[in-house]
């Protein structure tokens, strides 16, 4: 049996001293990779400073090698935080306004790919099957197949990838298409996505689509394809269930006094529309001026990027305007929003989901959205909560019980928090068990076994193919 390598940017090493579960896509990725043998390979998230790092930190966990290496600071400025965080996925966000390129980052990016690509080499055996994670790594393929590398190699996009307009603005985009044509299979999260990325092709003359998901491109023959990720459905069920137990959500739930519970849970990230958000709620409480006292909205935060201006910027942006609303619309004995930039542990996040009768998911843009799936999965099937989700979420080709929104409305945001907050019970059940009927079987180890065999379905990696 082949064996499996995954490479990402961050590699979620087990921590035993921290017993919180990891998320979904460390614990699918992590049972393909037990399960076949294999390496994770990544950044280890710390700066060797100036000088390169000599070795890999190899750490072995039953049958899986995780084998991790530092960046020294100029990499992690012009690959992360530079080309990665403030080109790439501003533009596959839609967002042209807040794309940052230069030169010298982007250098870095690919200097850092090749890096990686030259650790990578000596760990590889000729029938391991690789599996090459989102936007950081994209020219990854190429690098290893200028070292000889021919084995089957997949790549999955974990962020949306825009339409030819929007991508053709990035000044590198030829290169980074032409990259992807080294895969065996690349995969994306949503049939737009994967369209997009087909359209692009094609109005460029540089590709075309054959029958079965086939590409010809760059004179290669691959296969692209749509993989929406999954999370832990039962599990995070389970934890959810179990989650009244934990003290902090006891003492969460008895400090709520009855009032209904309205959750937002989302990295600081521009992409997530949360200033919209907080525009839409307070229009909400406003209009609807009998929920005044009644409802409690809280919005969990943890920084993200802090080292990239815009994320920065963000911090103070979000929480001036958390703070305005609850000045402004707060009373001596209510205070509309609490807001907090701490993260969660995910046995407590679980709890807090299912105490809340609102789920808001209102991203501007999102590869998927997580954390739409797991307030599904952690609701009371007697007494389920409502989601309120962007249709800009990749999650929204699929949770068709949400209330869809437009984020940019925050007329009909705030009207689908009032009808949310008055749904009656049958409704919501009924909403609720279609989503939960279908996150059960798309869960996370369903995105990782159909997108592996349709890697091990592709014929290897011959270079005149299509020639
Ligand atoms: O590693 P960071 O820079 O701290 O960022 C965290 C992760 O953010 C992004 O997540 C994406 O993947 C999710 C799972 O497929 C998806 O639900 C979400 O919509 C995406 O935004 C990023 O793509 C990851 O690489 C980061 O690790
Ligand atoms: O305080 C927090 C906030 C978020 N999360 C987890 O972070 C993930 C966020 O994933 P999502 O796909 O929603 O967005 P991303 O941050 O990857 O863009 C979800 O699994 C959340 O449960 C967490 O564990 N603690």
């Amino acid at each position: 049996m082949s064996r499996l390598v995954v490479v990402s940017n961050r590699v979620p090493v087990p921590d035993k001293s921290n017993k919180a579960p990891a998320g979904g896509l460390a614990v699918a990725l992590r049972a393909a990779l037990e399960e076949k043998g294999g390496i994770w390979m990544g950044w280890s998230g710390k700066s060797s400073g100036e000088e390169e790092t000599g070795e890999l930190t190899s750490i072995q966990d039953g049958k899986i090698t995780y084998a991790l290496t530092d960046l020294t600071d100029r990499d992690v400025d012009e690959y992360y935080h530079g080309f990665a965080n403030r080109v790439l996925w501003p533009t596959f966000h839609y967002r042209l306004d807040l794309t940052d390129y230069a030169r010298k980052e982007m250098t870095g990016y690919f200097r850092v790919n090749r890096f990686f690509a030259e650790r990578l080499v000596p760990l590889l055996k000729p029938d391991d099957t690789i599996w090459i994670q989102d936007y950081h790594l994209i020219p990854l393929a190429k690098e290893l197949r200028q070292m000889g590398v021919k084995n089957r190699i997949g790549f999955f996009l974990h962020i949306p990838l825009p339409p030819a307009d929007v991508l053709f603005a990035m000044p590198v985009y030829e290169t980074l298409i032409e990259s992807l044509a080294h895969y065996d299979l690349v995969g994306f999260q949503t049939d737009f996505d994967h369209a997009n990325f087909v359209g692009a092709l094609v109005r460029e003359g540089i590709g075309e689509a054959l029958s079965g998901g086939k590409i010809k491109s760059h004179n290669r023959i691959f296969k692209a394809g749509y993989y929406p990720i999954g999370i832990e459905t039962a599990a995070f069920a389970t934890y959810a269930r179990r989650a009244i137990k934990n003290g902090m959500v006891k003492r969460a739930a008895q400090s709520l006094e009855g009032k209904a519970l309205v959750i937002g849970v989302d990295r600081l990230d521009y992409s997530k529309g949360l200033t919209q958000r907080l525009d839409a709620y307070e229009h909400f409480i406003t209009a609807n001026p009998d929920y005044q006292g009644k409802v409690t909205y809280l919005q969990i935060t943890p920084k993200s990027r802090s080292e990239v201006p815009e994320y920065e910027a963000m911090q103070r942006t979000v929480a001036e305007q958390a703070g305005r609303v609850n000045g402004e619309l707060g009373t001596v004995d209510w205070v509309p929003i609490r807001y907090m930039t701490r993260s969660v542990a995910r046995p407590v996040l679980a709890g807090l989901y299912r105490m809340a009768k609102v789920g808001l998911v209102t991203p501007l843009r999102d590869g998927m959205n997580l954390v739409a799936k797991e307030y599904i999965a952690a609701q009371d099937p007697d007494d389920p909560g409502v989601l309120v989700l962007s249709r800009f979420a990749g999650a929204a080709r699929e949770m068709k019980g949400a209330l869809l929104v437009n984020p940019y409305d925050t007329e009909g945001t705030s009207n689908a928090i009032a009808k949310a907050l008055a749904m009656p019970l049958a409704e919501r059940q009924q909403r609720w068990q279609q989503m939960m009927d279908h996150l059960l079987v798309h869960d996370v180890n369903h995105w990782c076994d159909t997108f592996l065999q349709d890697l091990m379905q592709m014929p290897g990696y011959q270079a005149a193919e299509a020639a």
